[in-house]
C-alpha cells in the first residue's frame, strides 16, 4: 500500500469570491503507517481527507493509491466520521457485517472477520445491541472496526474521538492504539490535538492555515505505548504547540515558498 498526494489544491468559490484551502499540498503514506493531518480549525484537514476519501473532487492534483489514481469513493479507503456514522437501525453485528457483505466475503469468513474484531475491540456479547443502546466509547469502537471490517488498504479518520470529553478521549486513544496494533491497517487521520498527534501517530504532518501548507512532516520516534508524562513525548509536544502556533500566522506566504514547505 501506499498513498501519495501530489500538488493537490482546493478552491472553492462562494458568492463570487475564491477560497484557495489547499494549495500544492504533497505527502505520501507507506504501508502500516499511522500518520496524522494536524492543523488548526479551518486549514482544509477535512477538505483534504475528504479528497482522499472520494468524496468531493480536487481543483488540481491528485490522489494516488498504489500508483492509480483515485476520484470516487472506493472499499480500498474506509472512513471514519467524527459523529461515528453506524446505522442506527442495524445492531452492532449488522453494522459490522455491512461492508464484508458489499464486498462480498462469503458467509463463512464474514462470521469467523466478526468473531475476530469484536474480540479485538472488546465488545463481545455486544453484537446484538443497537447504537442507540451503545456508550459513546463502544459506539467509537464500533464505528472503527466497522470500517476495518472491509479490509480497505487505507483507514480514514476524521476527528474520530472529536466528541469525547477530555479523559475520556486518552482512554479511547489508548483502545484505539491497541486494535490498531492487532490489525496494523494503514491510517490517515485528522486532529487538532497535538496529545492525541504524538500518542497515535508513527508521522504528524502539520498543516499552516495558509492554503494547508505543509509547515513540517515529523516523525514521533517514541515507543508504544506512550509515556504521556515522558520527557521526550513533552518535548515534541512543546515541538508541536509552537508550530500550531506558526501555523496559525496567516500572512501571505512569499511566492514559491509553499513548494520548499511540502515535504513529501
Ligand atoms: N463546500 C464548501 N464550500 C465552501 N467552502 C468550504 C466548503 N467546505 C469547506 N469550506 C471551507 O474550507 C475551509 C477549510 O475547511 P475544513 O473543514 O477542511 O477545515 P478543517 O481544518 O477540517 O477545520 P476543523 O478543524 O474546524 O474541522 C474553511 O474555511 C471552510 O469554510
Amino acid at each position: 500500500m501506499n498513498l501519495s498526494v501530489e500538488n493537490l489544491s482546493k478552491v472553492f468559490i462562494n458568492d463570487g469570491n475564491v477560497h484557495t484551502v489547499l494549495s500544492g499540498v504533497n505527502f505520501t503514506v507507506q504501508e502500516g503507517q499511522f500518520v496524522t493531518l494536524l492543523g488548526p480549525s479551518g486549514c482544509g484537514k477535512t477538505t483534504l481527507l475528504t479528497i482522499i476519501a472520494g468524496f468531493q473532487s480536487a481543483t488540481e492534483g491528485s490522489v494516488l493509491l498504489n500508483g492509480q489514481q483515485v476520484s470516487t469513493p472506493g472499499p480500498d479507503r474506509g472512513f471514519v466520521f467524527q459523529n461515528y456514522a453506524l446505522f442506527p437501525w442495524m445492531t452492532v453485528r449488522e453494522n459490522i457485517l455491512y461492508p464484508m457483505k458489499r464486498r462480498k466475503m462469503p458467509r463463512q469468513q464474514r462470521e469467523q472477520r466478526l468473531q475476530e474484531l469484536l474480540t479485538m475491540a472488546q465488545l463481545e456479547g455486544k453484537e446484538g445491541l443497537y447504537p442507540q443502546q451503545l456508550s459513546g466509547g463502544m459506539k467509537q469502537r464500533t464505528a472503527f472496526i466497522r470500517a476495518l471490517a472491509g479490509s480497505p488498504e487505507v483507514l480514514l479518520m476524521d476527528e474520530p474521538l472529536g466528541a469525547v470529553d477530555f479523559q475520556m478521549r486518552q482512554i479511547l486513544q489508548e483502545e484505539l492504539e491497541s486494535i490498531w496494533l492487532k490489525d496494523q491497517t494503514t491510517v490517515l487521520m485528522v486532529t487538532h490535538d497535538v496529545d492525541e498527534a504524538i500518542y497515535l501517530s508513527d508521522r504528524v504532518i502539520v498543516m499552516s492555515a495558509q492554503q494547508g501548507n505543509i509547515l513540517e512532516d515529523l516523525a514521533i520516534k517514541l515507543h508504544r505505548p506512550r509515556n504521556r508524562n515522558g520527557e521526550k513525548y513533552i518535548k515534541y509536544k512543546v515541538h508541536l504547540m509552537n508550530l500550531l502556533k506558526k501555523a496559525l500566522h496567516k500572512e501571505p506566504e512569499a511566492p514559491g515558498k509553499e513548494l520548499e514547505l511540502c515535504l513529501a
